[in-house]
């Protein structure tokens, strides 16, 4: 049976899932040159201060899926996910204008007095709402950083913009509607994805297409305050994310970095272009074939900076389990079956997302026995 509701002692909670008192006003923390030692993180993972080499990631044509073409877009999408789990996405059809009124409207939001921005606030447990930073979810490695999350659902019609009006009152019925077709159009093109991704993995087209229809997903706006000790703190903590697929658009600041080979590097923004990674719920449906790989954001002490993440996830019931053709004597069963709804409540109320999420998960399923 799918457990839905998991209920976890204190004692079961790691230090790390402890709040602190603090609270995050960028207007004030932006501009101090003693930051608090929470969002100072230990030496070993706070960024050098030369700057991270670019990392060159495959662009891929989503135009040419489904031509003659599609051959060798699937190639790159193959060698790229099998290395580490980062490509982009041109040509993906998404109007420029509703790129740019999401980054407008999410502009205007986070520009807000704190108390307004407070309307929204996300609730402990939950993964949807405003937070200033996690003061009141983490006690220590806070990240830099304010964010906006809200739930996309491909079957309930104007989801996304009932959230808007609902939270913050008619006024954001513009922004909610902005933010729906966004949605959509990130629904889309994860789909069209989806079936490259089958494709490279050897199981058709449909396969993963048919496994995200319906999906209900997370959509987060992150915002990125300047901050005046850049060297000492991260925007986002390493992490690997633990949904199945995540489109990301950086605004023209640098700061998304990803570690290969040892070292941190960057992905260069590019304003036609989506940075698409391969999340821990995607590398369990293809049997760990597919990496999910670790990857963080720095901030810089000069100039905000703006990322819109849509995170595919499927269905809260359905079962993350790969298909047949990707299991044998290499490619052993390589994690248990689960439901994302399991594993959603494991990041938000047990677990602190990091580069072992799925691994301390799997431990955490076979032991509790949280199996279906
Ligand atoms: C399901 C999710 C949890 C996080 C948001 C989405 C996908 C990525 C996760 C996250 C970004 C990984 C790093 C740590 C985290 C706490 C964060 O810094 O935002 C994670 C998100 C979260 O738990 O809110
Ligand atoms: O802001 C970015 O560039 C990356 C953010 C990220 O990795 C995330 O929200 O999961
Ligand atoms: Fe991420």
């Amino acid at each position: 049976m799918v457990q839905q509701h998991l209920s976890l002692s204190r004692k079961d909670k790691s230090p790390s899932m402890e709040a602190s008192n603090l609270v995050f006003d960028a207007s004030v923390l932006s501009h101090e040159h003693n930051i608090p030692n929470q969002f100072i993180w230990p030496s070993e993972e706070a960024p050098k201060p030369d700057s991270a080499e670019e990392l060159i990631v495959p662009l891929i044509d989503l135009s040419l899926h489904r031509t003659q073409e599609s051959c060798q877009l699937v190639q790159l999408v193959r060698s790229a996910c099998e290395r580490h789990g980062f490509f982009q996405v041109v040509n993906h059809g998404i109007d420029p204008e509703l790129l740019q009124q999401a980054h407008r409207c999410a502009e205007s939001f986070f520009q807000m007095p704190l108390m307004e921005k407070q309307r929204a606030q996300r609730r402990p447990g939950e993964s949807c709402g405003y937070a200033s930073s996690f003061t009141g979810r983490f006690a220590s490695k806070l990240p830099w950083k304010e964010t906006l999350s809200f739930r996309f659902s491909d079957q309930k019609q104007s989801i996304v913009e009932d959230y808007f009006v609902d939270t913050l009152g008619e006024a954001y019925r513009h922004t909610g509607d902005v933010y729906q077709k966004y949605c959509e159009e990130m629904s889309r093109i994860s789909l069209d994805i989806m079936e490259v991704l089958g494709l490279s993995l050897g199981v058709g087209p449909d396969h993963y297409r048919d496994f995200f229809q319906g999906n209900d997903s997370i959509m987060r706006l992150n915002y990125y305050p300047p901050c005046q000790k850049p060297d000492q703190t991260l925007g986002t903590g390493p992490h690997c994310d633990p949904t199945s697929l995540t489109i990301l658009h950086q605004d023209d600041v640098a700061g998304l970095q990803v570690y290969i080979d040892g070292k941190w590097r960057t992905i260069r923004p590019r304003s036609n272009a989506f940075v698409v990674n391969i999340g821990d719920t995607f590398m369990a449906l293809s049997n760990g074939r597919y990496k999910s790989c670790l990857h963080r954001a720095v901030v810089n002490s000069r100039v905000p900076r703006k990322s819109l993440a849509f995170f595919l996830c499927p269905q809260m019931d359905k079962v993350v389990r790969p298909p047949g053709q990707l299991i044998d004597s290499k490619f052993p069963r390589a994690y248990p079956d689960f439901t994302w709804s399991t594993l959603l409540n494991f990041t938000q109320k047990h677990y602190r997302s990091d580069m072992k999420t799925l691994d301390a998960f799997t431990e955490w399923i076979l032991r509790e026995g949280q199996k279906l």
